[in-house]
């Protein structure tokens, strides 16, 4: 029998880095990427443009089922372009409220059933690095390489605020360190998949660590455990 393509998962809160580290990391090992924050953000998105109500399990799980999206070209190991029912919406499910939406909607057991298979099938050769909340625990959970980055919600806050400001977007800080707990609240508390490091997880914080620095632990990880061939 042929062993499936291996996956490296990295899970952990908003702002800790999950994303850029993914992106760099399945750049440089040549494999896919898995961003599974997006499908939720991009099931907010089209729910709030049909009129349906973040809390409506019933109909989010149906548009989950039928989420008419495509992931677009690659560069730096991310999708060039999200394309969602044929408009590009890479930049607007960036925003801080469908963030938001999208923690709401992945607390419904009916949406995340639904949106299971579709992440799953993301496994392909050579590899893949699936970035979120349940990577480990839920979804991937015979991973050879598990790793749960944090780091203070402080920084968090702090990384978030010059990204956004980057973007000549007018945020506060103290507003994002709100929102920021508010959204860690919802995610670690959720009955269903809950953020919560897998029991096989290294864990990595990277409050006072710089981006190279936490890759370069990584990739001591995956050299140990001899993934990467
Ligand atoms: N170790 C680090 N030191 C300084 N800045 C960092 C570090 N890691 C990430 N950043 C910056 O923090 C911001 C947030 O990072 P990123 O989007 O990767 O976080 P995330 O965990 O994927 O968040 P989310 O779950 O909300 O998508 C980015 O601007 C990124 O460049
Ligand atoms: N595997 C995942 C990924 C994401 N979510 C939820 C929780 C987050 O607050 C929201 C947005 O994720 P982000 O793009 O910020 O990584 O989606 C989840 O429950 N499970």
């Amino acid at each position: 029998m042929i062993a499936p393509a291996p996956v490296i998962t990295i899970d952990g809160p908003s702002g800790s880095g999950k994303g850029t580290v993914a992106g760099i990391l399945a750049k440089r090992l040549g494999w896919n990427l898995l961003d599974s924050g997006a499908l939720y953000r991009l099931l907010a998105f089209a729910a709030t443009n049909h009129g349906v109500a973040l809390d409506n399990e019933p109909l989010l799980e149906k548009l989950a089922a039928h989420l008419d999206v495509q992931f677009v070209g690659a560069t730096d190991g991310k999708p060039a372009r999200i394309v969602l029912e044929g408009d590009d919406v890479t930049h607007a499910i960036r925003s801080e409220t469908v963030a938001a939406g999208a923690s709401k909607v992945a607390a419904l057991p009916a949406v995340r059933e639904a949106l299971l298979q579709r992440q799953r099938a993301f496994q392909e050769f050579p590899g893949l690095v699936a970035d979120g909340r349940d990577m480990g625990t839920v979804v991937f959970p015979d991973s050879p390489l598990k790793v749960f980055l944090t780091a203070s919600a402080e920084e968090r806050a702090r990384r978030r605020y010059l990204q956004l400001k980057a973007k000549g977007d007018d945020v506060s800080l103290s507003g994002l360190l709100d929102e920021i707990r508010a959204r860690d609240e919802r995610d670690t508390q959720r009955a269903i998949a809950p953020l919560k490091p897998a029991a096989d997880a290294i864990q990595l914080d990277s409050t006072e660590l710089s981006i190279d620095q936490v890759l370069e632990k990584i990739m001591s990880e995956i050299a140990l455990r001899d993934i990467a061939g």
